[in-house]
């Protein structure tokens, strides 16, 4: 069913899984919209809909999220500024919702300060490829190696895979718990709101109430 009862097209959200998820609910609470059976951590349910307000949501993989606003099988998304770098996919960023604030950074040991420094060919393990090499080879014009990984990526300059990492740092406690520290800022990072391009303009009227609506809530 695409239509409401009566006979609203829904306006479908895909909400990044995980450390977004709860800040991304208390917002949109905010300003009226609840959904809550997307509450219950113990349901395998996908979709929740809020018939009232003709609205559907589902929660996703932050990488994902992108994707199904690119390709307009959701109509709005929340995720995190790094995915959103990461994936390059093309959408409107119409809100920067100030939570989900950390840093990415380049991070090591004190000893690879040196080699950073002297530009010598490092290598760099990372779960953002793409946002590490525009960094290395567009911003520094340095050489590296990147080595993809998928989690715990601290763990690569301790066991001697890489020399440094790109890397999310919020507190840094992980960082500090593992002997590393920050070599270098590559960008600021929080939770954005995206549009999908041809959502924009179909229901230019009921999104741009939501973005008035959530800016006044911030
Ligand atoms: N300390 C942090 N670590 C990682 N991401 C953070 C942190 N603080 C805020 N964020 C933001 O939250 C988003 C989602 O993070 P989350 O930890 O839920 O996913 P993930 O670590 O990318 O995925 P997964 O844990 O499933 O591999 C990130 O893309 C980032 O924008
Ligand atoms: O500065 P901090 O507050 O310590 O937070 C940063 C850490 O949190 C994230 O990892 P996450 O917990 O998502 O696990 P992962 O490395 O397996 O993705 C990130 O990759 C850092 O490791």
């Amino acid at each position: 069913m695409n239509a409401t009862d009566d006979g609203k097209r829904y306006l479908t959200f895909a909400l990044t899984k995980g450390r977004l998820a709860k800040k991304t609910l208390e917002l949109l609470e905010k300003v009226g919209i609840t959904c809550e059976e997307m509450k219950d951590p113990d349901s395998r349910k996908l979709i929740f809909v809020n018939e009232e307000l003709g609205l559907k949501f589902f929660l996703a993989k932050g990488p994902d999220v992108p994707t199904y606003v690119e390709y307009g099988a959701a109509d709005i998304g929340v995720v995190g500024k790094d995915t959103l770098v990461e994936e390059g996919r093309k959408m409107y960023e119409v809100l920067d919702l100030g939570f989900g604030k950390c840093r990415m950074c380049v991070c090591g040991p004190e000893s690879a300060r040196e080699k950073l420094a002297h530009q010598e060919q490092i290598r760099v393990a990372t779960k953002y490829p793409d946002i590490a090499k525009d960094y290395f080879y567009n911003q520094k014009h340095q050489t590296v190696e990147i080595i993809k990984l998928n989690g715990s990526i601290e763990l690569a300059p301790i066991v001697g895979l890489s020399d440094v990492i790109v890397d999310i740092v919020e507190t840094g406690s992980t960082l500090r718990e593992n002997g590393l520290g920050v070599l270098e800022e590559v960008m600021p990072l929080s939770a954005r709101m995206v549009v999908n391009q041809v959502s924009m303009k179909m229901e230019s009227e009921r999104i741009t109430k939501l973005i008035q609506d959530l800016r006044a809530a911030l």
